[in-house]
């Protein structure tokens, strides 16, 4: 099988087309269409390489009726996603190189995407006990990103052994930063003013950055690398910047929610909007915006977090934590950032694709858009005005904080291995 495709613009910057045969990019230039089982028509398209998340709730094993794993790598796929990283959190958790390896192969049955397990850090999330560190990294499923994502690996000197642990196998530890005095399990509404007024209990940002300077210094302690999941304050981004600037080996990531919304949509006590860590005041996003395009923030991650109804529609304190993000993702960072002048399409590449792969140790994802390189592709229409709606998601949940918003920009096609996944926005 031959597919062309006619006439992309490469990351907005030269147009060609791209032969893509045997899951490999065979030819970029000018494509004999004579030769050609497929031609998919790229004009006025951006071709990116597919596109790659960290972090990703799939539900399965345990709560089919939130998502599956088929259902979740449809709504990766239609996002312009070809690898997501499936976190833990799911139960049983996955905890184990057996639990790592059933992900896996749920992922390689359903085909759509790549489907890369994140491992527990600690058994069952308890935050005492080491998980089967060294038997996941070792499993079919090569687990080398570990996280207790839900909930915070609070103990510091578990957090220093699981760093030195994992040092041993270049893995990397993806910490949800939330300090459980701080900010306990209630805590659902920026602390401030409006968390005062709405009587929500408060979350300050504090919580997040107290977490984020602790962890950075044990990362230099291990010489260990260090992933801070869905950063949300300004605070944070300053302990990064800093970081970095030591050479301290520290990524982050930033979620497409905590980039537009502001946490003034909690006057309504909507629980779509009920997200952990929350939805902070214009500042943070703005730092944030910031903090993506001068790369102190390295990568975009969904936190793609699927909800069953009976879970999320209950008064405000009482609701399921988490809202959708996989097939908004793409539009969204095109909208706030591409479309406002803050990034180009290679830092959409940079930091949806490639920074994310890297970061993961996956091997063939992420890559150049030359010859010879596997044909994980994305097109997107960077023009299409789109507006959500909840009842067009392929999730099985539908808590969906982008219903009725107007973006610019959308995933037209995406490629996995050279098979068409999506055409024309839907699934091929
Ligand atoms: N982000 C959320 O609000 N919820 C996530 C857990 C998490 O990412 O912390 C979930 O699993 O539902
Ligand atoms: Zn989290
Ligand atoms: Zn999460």
């Amino acid at each position: 099988m031959t597919v062309v495709i006619r006439g992309a613009s490469l990351l907005g910057e030269t147009t060609a087309d791209l032969t893509v045969e045997d899951g490999v990019i065979r030819d970029v230039g000018t494509a004999d269409l004579g030769g050609a089982t497929q031609v998919i028509d790229a004009d006025g398209l951006i071709a990116l390489p597919g596109l790659v998340d960290l972090h990703t709730h799939l539900r399965e094993p345990g709560r089919e009726d939130a998502e599956t794993i088929l259902s979740g790598s449809m709504a990766a796929a239609v996002g312009g996603y070809t690898a997501v990283l499936a976190m833990a959190n799911t139960s049983p958790v996955t905890d184990t190189a057996e639990n790592a390896e059933r992900v896996h192969d749920l992922g390689r049955r359903a085909g759509l995407v790549d489907v890369h397990p994140v491992g527990a850090v600690t058994r069952d999330l308890g935050g005492q006990e080491l998980a089967e560190l060294g038997l996941m990294a070792r499993s079919r499923a090569r687990v080398r990103v570990f996280s207790d994502d839900g909930r915070c690996v609070d103990d510091a000197r578990v957090m220093r052994r699981a760093l030195e642990y994992v040092r041993t196998f270049g893995g990397v530890i993806s910490q949800h930063a939330q300090d459980p005095h701080l900010a306990g399990p209630t805590a659902c509404c920026h602390e401030g003013e409006l968390s005062g007024r709405l009587g929500l209990p408060g979350w300050p940002g504090i919580a997040e950055e107290v977490v984020v300077a602790r962890d950075v210094m044990l990362a230099r302690h291990t010489g260990s690398r260090l992933h801070v999941a869905h950063v949300s304050t300004a605070g944070s981004i300053e302990v990064l910047r800093w970081a970095k600037a030591q050479g301290i080996a520290v990524t982050a990531e930033v979620t497409p929610h905590h980039l537009l919304l502001t946490t003034d949509l909690l006057s309504g006590y909507d629980p779509t909007f009920k997200v952990n860590p929350p939805l902070r005041p214009a500042e943070d996003v703005e730092a944030l915006r910031a903090a993506l395009a001068d790369g102190t923030i390295d990568a975009v991650a969904t936190d793609h977090a699927p909800h069953a109804r009976h879970d999320k529609e209950h008064a405000f304190v009482d609701a399921a934590f988490g809202m959708l993000g996989l097939e908004t993702a793409l539009s969204v960072v095109s909208t706030v950032m591409v479309r406002e002048g803050r990034m180009g399409w290679s830092d959409v590449a940079r930091t949806m694709s490639t920074t994310p792969s890297r970061i993961a140790g996956l091997e063939d994802q992420g890559q150049a858009l030359s010859v010879g390189s596997p044909a994980n592709l994305t097109l997107v229409d960077p023009t299409a005005e789109v507006t959500v709606d909840r009842a067009d998601s392929v999730s099985l949940s539908r808590n969906n904080p982008w219903h009725g918003r107007r973006l610019t920009g959308s995933v037209h096609a995406t490629l996995l291995r050279g098979v068409p996944t999506v055409l024309e926005g839907k699934l091929a």
